[in-house]
């Protein structure tokens, strides 16, 4: 059987993992991103199926109760998980798995696949990250207030990763990330 990587992209919100991952599937042929399910309420635009898979609060309930979750945490009131099967399977192609989610569900990953690379997004500063935050224009003050709380507690965990890097200059972010996941895979391969 073919075995591919498990990738957890973690970092405060705002920090700019969406956006990066978005150029590395673009630049990754193998890549393949889980679709989390939430119990946030959809924003502007966000379409079911295709953001998130958005649930009730019973719904994803459910799926803890049956282990029909990798990991899941609760960020700023709601439930975010990451369903399990897919991954599993898509691993098990030898696919380059992407887990775009939180610190807590990063290190949940980690004490489930140890193998997997626990990748940091930094923000250059707490005022580009605020800043970034407010110019995405999806989140009230007071639940940006909270995500910058949650991201100072998110930063001190920084040095547990195994690489952290810097998204300041866009590119050279994406150019860095692509070159990591390169390097994993050609390992596996090899
Ligand atoms: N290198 C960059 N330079 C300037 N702006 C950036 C950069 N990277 C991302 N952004 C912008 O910052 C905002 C936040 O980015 P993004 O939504 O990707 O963050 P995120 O970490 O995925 O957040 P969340 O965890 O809430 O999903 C967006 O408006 C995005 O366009
Ligand atoms: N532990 C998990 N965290 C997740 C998952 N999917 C997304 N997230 C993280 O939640 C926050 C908030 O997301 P937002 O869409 O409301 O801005 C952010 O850090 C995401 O990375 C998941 O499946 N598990």
């Amino acid at each position: 059987m073919r075995h591919g990587n498990l990738f957890v992209i973690s970092g405060p919100s705002g920090a700019g993992k969406g956006t990066l991952v978005a150029r590395l599937v673009r630049e990754v042929p193998d890549a393949w991103v889980s679709m989390s399910v939430t119990t946030r309420a959809p924003r502007e635009g966000e379409v079911d199926g295709v953001h998130y898979r958005f649930a009730s609060s019973e719904e994803f309930q459910q799926l803890v109760a049956c282990d029909g979750l990798l990991e899941w945490a609760t960020y700023g009131g709601n439930c975010y998980g990451t369903p399990r099967a897919t991954v599993e399977e898509h691993i098990a192609r030898g696919d380059q798995v992407i887990l775009e989610i939180d610190v807590q569900g990063g290190f949940q990953v980690r004490e489930k696949f140890p193998a997997a690379h626990l990748v940091f997004i930094e923000p250059p500063s707490l005022d580009v990250l605020e800043a970034r935050l407010r110019g995405r224009g999806t989140e009230s003050d007071e639940a940006i207030a909270t995500r910058m709380e949650t991201a100072r507690v998110e930063l001190s965990r920084k040095m547990e990763y195994d690489i952290r890097l810097v998204n300041d200059d866009l590119d050279e972010a994406v150019r860095a990330l692509v070159g990591y996941v390169n390097e994993q895979a050609e390992k596996i391969r090899g």
